[in-house]
């Protein structure tokens, strides 16, 4: 089916949507600003590389490795320099999906290209923003949406594989809703425009006033 996602219009599957009152339309975009994002998951993708950044924009939450797209670079190349910026490590990273985001905050488009890779070359290094650590990708992070049950009993303590599992209370509340389509090789799309944040400061706690998720139909959406 055809989604008219505000900013673009795509030939996509719903996988989930919602909204806060009903009949709200998308907010209003005057400026919109690029980003990458990559996310290097093992042979058989159990388990996924994220990174805690140290600083700036998402700062405490775990996230994959990325930023702005500097004028003059593709979304690819940017998402290459972000992952040795950020994490020391190159990949053949592949185009997995795309998100859009406003905020009350930043009224702002955030236009994110996401990426996953399946191998990497170099030593997995620390950086001034991110601090990379392997988790586990858990089983019902391969099934769908991501359960607020699951994220409520997460549990920080490893298992006997030396790992914990996939910190979604830790991260973008979008996450949970695009994750198991990036562990799938599924093409997505999506956008969410988040409200003001109830705790001042704590960007996970702005509430979603409207969203939409969709597995994008035939070849994908192209970074
Ligand atoms: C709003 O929801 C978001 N969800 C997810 N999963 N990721 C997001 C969201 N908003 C932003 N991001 C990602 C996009 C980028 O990968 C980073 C932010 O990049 P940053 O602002 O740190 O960009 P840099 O170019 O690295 O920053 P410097 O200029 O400080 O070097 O978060």
């Amino acid at each position: 089916m055809l989604v008219n996602l505000g900013v673009v219009e795509v030939d996509a599957t719903e996988v989930t949507s919602g909204s806060a009152n009903s009949g709200l339309s998308w907010s209003h975009i005057d400026k919109t600003q690029l980003y990458t994002n990559g996310f290097i998951f093992n042979e058989n993708s159990t388990k996924v590389l994220l990174g805690l950044k140290k600083r700036g924009l998402g700062c405490g939450f775990y996230n994959g490795f990325g930023g702005k797209v500097n004028p003059g670079e593709t979304p690819a190349d940017a998402a290459l320099r972000e992952l040795q910026e950020e994490a020391g490590i190159s990949s053949n990273l592949a185009h997995a999906g795309t998100l859009l985001f406003t905020s009350a905050a930043d009224p702002k488009l955030h236009h994110i290209e996401i990426y996953r890779g399946d191998d990497w070359s170099g030593e997995i290094t620390e950086s001034e923003e991110m601090r990379p650590e392997w988790f586990r990708v858990p089983s019902y992070a391969r099934s769908g949406v991501i359960p607020t049950s699951a994220i409520k009993e997460w549990s920080d303590v490893p298992g006997e594989d030396g790992l914990r599992t996939v910190p979604f209370g830790q991260m973008w509340a979008d996450d949970r809703f695009w994750f198991h389509l990036l562990v799938a090789k599924r093409p997505f799309i999506g956008r969410v425009d988040f409200g003001e944040p109830l705790v001042k400061g704590d960007l996970n706690s702005a509430p979603l006033l409207k969203w939409w998720f969709g597995e994008v139909n035939g070849k994908g959406a192209d970074g």
